[in-house]
């Protein structure tokens, strides 16, 4: 609702009450339309103030009604009525003014901003576009360029900048109300002709054409097949070259379109998602709300490699003091150099004073003594890393919490290494670390609910996402990722090539297809780990046919390729060549193309056409297949935390909702029938067998993804 009061004698004063960011829900819009009302008609009132309780303005329109009936008075006729007034309106924005709450500051007549509130249109972002009038009236108030910027990126911008650009007319340090009230008091007798930013000009420059079309390229670019950045350019351009009611017209048209698509509600499951996961629940109950993190002052890192490097950054640059160990005196002074210039260059971009005092290097493990948590990313070797643990155990004061980096180890097993098993928790960064958003905390069974609150303290105090699931080989990630690249290799020797398929995966939005990934990640990884489990020895030594392991089908395909020194984008080659080693643009390669017509006649495979579909039937849905088998093993809580997995460390796009969600998109049944369909046609691929949950989800009607966790629980009290 929106409470109204007068003020200062002649001020009324309408503020919006929603907690927590007071979105314009039906009853908050229906409170402001009585309350500009009851100013209007009051002849002791000459200036009106909109502000929101509790320091925050609006967070824009209440995105959960976007689901269901959506009554009360609409947006748009209340902005109009807001901007008609002939008594003036003045915005007092705190906190956020984001999406609808900034086109309702945009309907006032005058806006004051705390210097420390944020604003934005950030609806491009939930596959909208700002359709209060947001896509009308920005341009035709700070101009094409910047609104175009602001509405196709939905970035939020800070006071400072939205008084540059002309958003706001006065930035405050103290009470932004008063202020307001003070500077309504003094425009209470001015005219409003020139307030109403519906009736400006839209200023733009002489070549529009020009101007569109390279904005149009550019979010064609980075969009990825999503719809919303484009719909964005058009309704600006609408601003730009048609009457502001006829923009009005179209901004509607497009909204309707956006509204109503798969994009929409994918891109707005994924908001409310990424809120959930921080709500973690383990197995044994123990919970967000009732697990308190322990404080952390000093942290160490241990291992200075590709991770340890970036960790150490995200750390440093979140002001907490570290403690970073190498053994190797060249990698130490290696890593100083880099993470040194990747401190400074972070800062020079945000403005601030890197922070380099906060670290203190060491090759030795005794200067880890003081530190409140550890986090280990030495190589990816058990032996060295139970090694490891022991010694943080005996050096570490009692307390502390040793996490580890790992990408797939058992985390119990390294537990069991230390006196205190309750303290050990996996913190599974992604490359690089100071980058990627995502983080997995994962907790073995002896982990404490305390270490793992600790562990999502600290990664969103390092601007992680970060989500909590159970302990198993490859955890959910990592683990979802396995069958995906075994099918990729499948089809390779089917008659694929590591063109097609990519360009499959990337047209489907991952901003790189499974080979491309590959050769940028190193494909010495994988080979290492297929080792480790006996998978990658020579035909000859195993005495298996080189397609078969332990009864499955089985492609050594990656496993030749490493034996030929290809490594990927390091070495120059793997499935792609590169200019030189490191190199990162991948051109197509005419030796592996012969190379796989060798290793097909060698082995009596006909290749065959293998069109998009197949690609994206057979590598994602087998991957969701293991998603489901995840959420039947209890690994992840829920859907949302495997999407949100997805979307933030594996490039998932975010407008097709993470590959839960997908799959309730295409229709669970629809998913079903194919892995059947390609099951019967590859019997030795355990992976492509429809996990049981997948089958008692269709049989119980395919239910909406919201509720799968009702049904997980069901299923697992039967078990
Ligand atoms: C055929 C059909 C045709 C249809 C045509 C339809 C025409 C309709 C015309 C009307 C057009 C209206 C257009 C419009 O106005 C669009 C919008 O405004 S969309 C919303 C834009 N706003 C945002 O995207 C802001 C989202 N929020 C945030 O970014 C952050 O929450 C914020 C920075 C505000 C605060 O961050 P923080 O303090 O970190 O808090 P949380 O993020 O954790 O949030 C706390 C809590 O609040 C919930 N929440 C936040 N914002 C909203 C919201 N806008 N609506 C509903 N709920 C919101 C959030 O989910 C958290 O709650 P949980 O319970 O924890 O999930
Ligand atoms: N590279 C990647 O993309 C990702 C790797 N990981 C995991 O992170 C861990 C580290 O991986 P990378 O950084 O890629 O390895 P890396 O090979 O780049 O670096 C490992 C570093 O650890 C150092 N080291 C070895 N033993 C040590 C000891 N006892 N004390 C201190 N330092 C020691 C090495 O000298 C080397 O500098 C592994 O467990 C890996 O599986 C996790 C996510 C992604």
């Amino acid at each position: 609702m929106a409470l109204f009061s007068r003020v200062s004698g002649s001020v009324g004063l309408i503020t919006l009450q929603n907690p927590p960011v007071n979105a314009l829900s039906a009853a908050v819009r229906q409170g402001i339309v009585d309350s500009v009302k009851r100013a209007l008609s009051d002849p002791e009132v000459k200036s009106v103030v909109i502000c929101g309780e509790n320091g925050v303005f609006c967070g824009g329109a209440d995105i959960k009604e976007f689901g269901g009936n959506m009554s009360g008075p609409p947006l748009i006729p209340m902005i109009h009525a807001i901007e008609a007034a002939n008594k003036p309106v003045v915005a007092a924005i705190e906190g956020s003014a984001l999406g609808g709450g900034l086109e309702l500051a945009l309907g006032c007549h005058y806006r004051i901003a705390h210097s420390k509130a944020r604003l934005g249109l950030p609806e491009v972002s939930l596959g909208l576009l700002p359709a209060a009038g947001g896509t009308q009236r920005l341009p035709r108030l700070i101009g094409v360029p910047a609104a175009l910027d602001l509405i196709t990126t939905g970035r939020h911008i800070t006071a400072a900048e939205a008084l540059q650009l002309g958003i706001v007319d006065q930035v405050t340090k103290q009470s932004t109300v008063n202020a307001a009230v003070n500077f309504a008091l003094n425009v209470a007798e001015k005219p409003l002709d020139a307030r109403r930013i519906s009736t400006f000009p839209c200023p733009h420059s002489s070549d529009l054409d020009a101007l569109f079309e390279e904005a149009m390229q550019k979010v064609q670019k980075s969009a990825r097949g999503a719809i919303a950045p484009v719909a964005c350019v058009q309704a600006v351009r609408a601003a730009a070259t048609q009457p502001y009611n006829q923009g009005m017209e179209r901004e509607k048209e497009l909204m309707a379109t956006l509204f109503t698509s798969g994009q929409a509600r994918a891109l707005q499951y994924c908001f409310f998602a990424q809120r959930a996961v921080g709500k973690w629940r383990m197995p044994n109950g123990a919970c967000w709300d009732t697990s308190k993190p322990r404080p952390v002052h000093k942290v160490a890192v241990i291992g200075l490699g590709t991770m340890g490097r970036g960790i150490l950054v995200a750390l440093a640059q979140t002001g907490l003091s570290v403690v970073a160990v190498e053994t190797q005196e060249m990698q130490l002074m290696e890593a100083k150099q880099a993470v040194s210039g990747m401190l400074e260059r972070g800062a020079k971009r945000r403005g601030v004073v890197p922070t380099l005092h906060n670290i203190t290097y060491s090759q030795n493990i005794k200067s880890v003594a003081e530190v409140d948590l550890v986090i280990e990313a030495v190589f990816e070797d058990m032996a060295l890393k139970e090694k490891v643990f022991q010694q943080l155990s005996a050096v570490c004061k009692p307390g502390t919490f040793l996490c580890t980096n790992t990408s797939a180890l058992d985390i119990d097993h390294l537990a069991s290494q230390t006196g205190n098993p309750e303290l050990v928790v996996g913190m599974h960064f992604f490359a690089p670390a100071h980058v990627m958003k995502l983080l997995e905390v994962v907790y073995g069974p002896r982990s404490s609910p305390q270490a793992v609150a600790t562990a999502m303290h600290l990664g969103k105090k390092m601007g992680k996402i970060g989500v909590a699931v159970g302990n198993c080989r490859g955890f959910v990630g990592n683990r979802m990722l396995k069958p995906y690249i075994e099918q990729a290799f499948f089809l390779l020797e089917e008659g694929g090539t590591p063109e097609k398929i990519d360009q499959a995966l990337e047209e489907f939005g991952f901003p790189m297809g499974v080979f491309k990934m590959s050769d940028l990640s190193g494909l010495d990884i994988g080979w290492r780990v297929r080792k480790g489990d006996g998978l990658a020895e020579s035909s000859a030594a195993s005495q298996q046919s080189p397609r078969i392991r332990d009864g499955r089908r089985y492609s050594p395909l990656g496993d030749l390729l490493c034996e030929q020194g290809r490594f990927g984008q390091k070495t120059g080659h793997g499935w792609y060549q590169y200019d030189k080693p490191g190199s990162q643009l991948a051109r197509s390669d005419p030796w592996l193309h012969s190379f796989l017509e060798g290793y097909r006649a060698q082995h009596g495979l006909v290749a065959r056409r293998i069109d998009q579909q197949e690609v994206l039937e057979r590598c994602l849905y087998v991957l969701i297949n293991e998603g489901f088998r995840i959420l039947e093993d209890g690994i992840a809580s829920g859907p949302e935390d495997i999407d949100i997995i997805y979307v933030f460390g594996y490039g998932w796009p975010r407008h097709r909702g993470g590959p839960m969600f997908y799959a309730g998109m295409v229709g669970l049944a629809k998913v079903l029938e194919r892995l059947e369909h390609y099951h019967q046609a590859h019997p030795d691929v355990p992976y492509l067998q429809p996990c049981s949950l997948l089958r008692r989800l269709v049989a119980s009607g395919s239910p909406p993804v919201n509720t799968w966790k009702e049904v997980i629980k069901k299923v697992r009290s039967q078990l």
